[in-house]
């Protein structure tokens, strides 16, 4: 049985519906994460994953509980850092762990978790004093107090400096490799790519595929992009004809090829029959940043 299940979630504001539809399940131990351009629906779909807001309709079922009507049952399995989140500047790091602790029945024991979390010295910092990774690094802290089987994390890593997001992402995977299962929001490509299973990719409230991050790249139109200088004009009729082409450009005497592996090899037969020789040639695969372009018409 899947950890979360969402089906048919739908969610209007003020008359406008901004989720609609929506279904994806969460299976035990996976990082599922959610992609979608600003303003798809994204954190409404999550906050009524996790109670906060209850859906028009549709149904919402994490461990098997209602997250409006189980709301308090629900906060035994659910750990959360949503985006924005924030604590008064004055707390220390030391403070907020042992209030968050306090709100739950078991928590888990906040010493060894600061320990992991790399806190131990900064135990008596005040929150307003750390840094952006130091902040999400006790955020994370506290959504893993209460010993949660999910956890759900909202932009985690916007506004860290690539190494702060990169030490981040290792402990989000050492998270899952615990045991938790995890729900990531995230507006990073390279993110998605490294650290989740399955990406639900939303857009206008809807998803429009879910799959790996290998099935999404597989399914960019332009799954592979060839590019080389010729050593001699070119027949570009020849060219367009290649198969599963998809486009050709041509800039100062340099060519790029989209299109597919087939592709490439037929215009390396083609080079080598007209005694061509492809100068810098470089021949990569599509990125999900692709993918993603060509599910939303938006860049990421
Ligand atoms: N409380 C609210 N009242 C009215 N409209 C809202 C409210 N919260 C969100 N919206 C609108 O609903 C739409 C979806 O917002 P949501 O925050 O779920 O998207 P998102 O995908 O998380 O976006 P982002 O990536 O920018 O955080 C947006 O157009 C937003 O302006």
């Amino acid at each position: 049985m899947p950890l979360i299940e969402v089906r048919g979630l739908t969610k209007a504001y003020g008359g406008r519906t901004v989720v609609d539809g929506v279904s994806f399940t969460v299976e035990e131990g996976e990082i599922l994460g959610i992609l979608g351009p600003n303003g798809a629906g994204k954190t409404t779909t999550v906050e009524c994953v996790i109670g906060l807001r209850a859906p028009d309709s549709g149904t919402v079922r994490v461990a098997g509980l209602d997250p409006v009507t189980d709301h308090e049952r629900l906060t035994r399995v659910l750990g959360a850092q949503l985006q924005q989140s924030e604590l008064q500047a004055k707390l220390t790091v030391r403070e907020a762990l042992e209030l968050y602790a306090a709100f739950y029945p078991h928590p888990a024991d906040w010493r060894p978790l600061a320990e992991r979390l790399g806190l131990t010295d900064k135990l008596d910092s005040r929150f307003g004093k750390l840094s952006g990774g130091q902040k999400q690094r006790l955020f994370i802290a506290l959504s893993l107090i209460g010993g949660p089987e999910i956890v759900v994390l909202d932009e985690l890593t916007t506004g860290l400096d690539p190494r702060a997001r990169r030490d981040t992402w290792q402990l989000i995977e050492e998270v899952r490799d615990s045991g938790i299962t995890v729900l990531l929001v995230t507006h990073f490509m390279e993110e998605a790519q490294r650290l989740c299973d399955r990406i639900a990719v939303i857009d206008g409230g809807r998803v429009v595929a879910l799959d790996t991050p290998a099935g999404l790249i597989s399914r960019a139109a332009n799954s592979t992009v060839m590019s080389f200088t010729p050593s001699a004009p070119l027949d570009e009729r020849a060219l367009a004809a290649l198969p599963a082409l998809t486009s050709v450009e041509e800039r100062d005497g340099r060519y790029t090829l989209h299109g597919t592996d087939e592709t490439v090899d037929a215009a390396i037969t083609l080079l080598a029959r007209h005694r061509v020789t492809a100068h810098q040639l470089r021949v990569a695969d599509a990125t999900l940043d692709d993918a993603f372009l060509d599910l939303t018409g938006v860049s990421a």
